[in-house]
Parts: C-alpha cells; sequence; structure tokens
C-alpha cells in the first residue's frame, strides 16, 4: 500500500481502480480531526488524475469503514472549536461528493454518525450482511449535521427522521429496504460484491462517468425545469470528449 499520508494509504490495480484505506484509526476507524484531515487530502489528491475508473473507500479492519467521529475530541470542543471540527468532516464529505470519478464505500460492520455522512456522500454502498447504521449523534447530545442532509434525500423524510431523533441502529436488510444501501453481499461476499459494482462501472464511459455524476450532484439542487434543460448542454459536451463516437461505433461493429 502506497501512504499518501499517516491516514490516507492506496492500492491501485491497472485498470485504474483505487482502493483508499483509512489507516490508523484504530479498529473501529474513528474520524479525528487528523484522520479526516489525512483522508480529505488523499481524495484531493487523486481528484486530478483522469486514469482513476472508480475509487473504493475502505476502513483498515473488518470493524468499520468509519464508526463515527471522535467522541473523545468532541468532548472537549467550545461553540468555536467545535465549529471547525464540523467544517473539517464537511470538507471531507464535499471532497467524496465532488470526486469526479465513482466512489464506492465498502461498508463491513458499523456505519455510525460521521462515518453514515461520509457514506452518504459517496456513490454507492455496499454493505457486509452483518453491517449496521445509525445516527446516534443525538445521544452525545449533538444533532446529526452537514451531509446527514443527504439523508432525506436517500431514503425520504420519515426514515431520515427516525434515524436522526431515535438515534436507533438498523440492521443491513433494513437498510437496504430503506434504499441507504445499494447491495447487501452474502456473508464472506463483501469484496467480491464492489468487484461486481467496479466491473459495472468498467464497463461504461469514463468520461461519460464523471459527466453523469456531475449532473446527479447539480439534479439533487436544482428545480426539475433547469435540471431537465442544463442536460441538453450536457449531452452535446460529451460529444466533444471522442468517447460517444467510440463507444456507439464499438456497438454498431459488434457483430463484424
Ligand atoms: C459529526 C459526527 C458525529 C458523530 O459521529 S458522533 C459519534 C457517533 N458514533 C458513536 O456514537 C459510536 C460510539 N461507539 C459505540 O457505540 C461502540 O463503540 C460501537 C457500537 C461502535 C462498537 O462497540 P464495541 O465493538 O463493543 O467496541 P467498544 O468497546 O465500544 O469500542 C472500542 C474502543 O473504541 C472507542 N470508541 C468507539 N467509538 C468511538 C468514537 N466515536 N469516538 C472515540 N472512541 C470511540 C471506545 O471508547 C473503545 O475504546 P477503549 O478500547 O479505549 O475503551
Amino acid at each position: 500500500m502506497e501512504m499518501l499520508n499517516p491516514h490516507c494509504g492506496i492500492d491501485r490495480d491497472d485498470r485504474g481502480v483505487v482502493r483508499l484505506a483509512i489507516c490508523n484509526a484504530g479498529p473501529l476507524n474513528i474520524l479525528s480531526s487528523a484522520v479526516t484531515d489525512g483522508v480529505r487530502e488523499g481524495f484531493e489528491r487523486l481528484a486530478g488524475d483522469n486514469a482513476i475508473r472508480a475509487v473504493i473507500l475502505a476502513g483498515q479492519s473488518e470493524k468499520s469503514m468509519i464508526g463515527g467521529a471522535d467522541i473523545k475530541e468532541m468532548a472537549k470542543l467550545d461553540q468555536k472549536s467545535a465549529e471547525a471540527f464540523i467544517m473539517r468532516l464537511r470538507d471531507l464529505c464535499e471532497a467524496v461528493r465532488h470526486f469526479p470519478a465513482p466512489v464506492i464505500a465498502r461498508l463491513p460492520g458499523w456505519c455510525l454518525g460521521g462515518g453514515l455522512e461520509v457514506a452518504a456522500a459517496c456513490d454507492f454502498r455496499i454493505a457486509a450482511h452483518n453491517a449496521k447504521f445509525g445516527m446516534p449523534e443525538v445521544r452525545v447530545g449533538i444533532p446529526s449535521v452537514i451531509h446527514a442532509a443527504l439523508l432525506p434525500r436517500l431514503i425520504g423524510w420519515g426514515r431520515a427522521r427516525w434515524l436522526v431523533m431515535t438515534a436507533e441502529n438498523i440492521d443491513a436488510p433494513t437498510a437496504l429496504a430503506w434504499g441507504l444501501v445499494n447491495v447487501v453481499a452474502k456473508e464472506g461476499g463483501l469484496d467480491a460484491a464492489v468487484e461486481h459494482t467496479v466491473k459495472a462501472l468498467l464497463e461504461c464511459g469514463p468520461e461519460a462517468l464523471r459527466s453523469q455524476k456531475d449532473l446527479l450532484r447539480q439534479w439533487e439542487e436544482l428545480p426539475l425545469t433547469v435540471s431537465i434543460n442544463l442536460s441538453v448542454g450536457t449531452f452535446g459536451k460529451s460529444f466533444l470528449t471522442g468517447e460517444p463516437q467510440r463507444l456507439m461505433q464499438g456497438f454498431l461493429d459488434r457483430k463484424k
């Protein structure tokens, strides 16, 4: 594994698939300020690399991808330092959300609080059969903030309200039924499930995927008519890359 910094290691294969591991963050992969900054810096360093086709975000243990933000650190915060702390986590989630290529969250075990916020900022969430999800913030006296705002968009207001206001955990089948995760792997099959998604992405045009991700992000924020109309320009611009012409010709030539 190549260490980009003490908290972010990458393994890159010859397909352009990067496994980005959160490192030296304990068995639960807890987000201290230092860990948060290290992972954000890793995403920012990779963002300019057009050869990357997909990123798999993973923890270094099977206990969790991210177990939450660091309660030991948060217990010492005051108003000013709390805002600085949460802005670091916001910046990490934004680096993931704006990462040009698709990002897959690999989710074994616990996915709680800030961990679920980072997972929500990813494009896809692939869960182990025994993964558990929750937003326990209110139990430690803080509201769920920043990318918890993605939850109502993912699972609807009623379920998001239930998660952030009851702090009850849900299991992987429930998370799948709610649309919080895309896939629940069978026992022992988490990496195979992630690889299945990776292979699907590799079958697609890389430029088209980047443009699709960018468009989806804009659609989340814009009124419907604006979304519809702005996609006309995106469609036209996609032909500047030469990718549609090449892939369409490949389809037309497939039987020759
Ligand atoms: C803006 C964002 C806010 C947030 O993210 S708020 C925080 C959200 N997360 C939580 O509230 C989770 C708190 N942790 C737990 O409830 C449990 O842990 C788990 C269910 C995740 C796992 O339970 P088990 O397997 O029994 O492990 P264990 O003995 O409780 O924890 C192992 C060590 O990890 C430390 N730890 C766990 N979570 C955190 C955390 N979020 N911040 C700091 N430390 C944490 C513990 O204290 C302990 O440490 P030691 O071995 O020294 O006793």
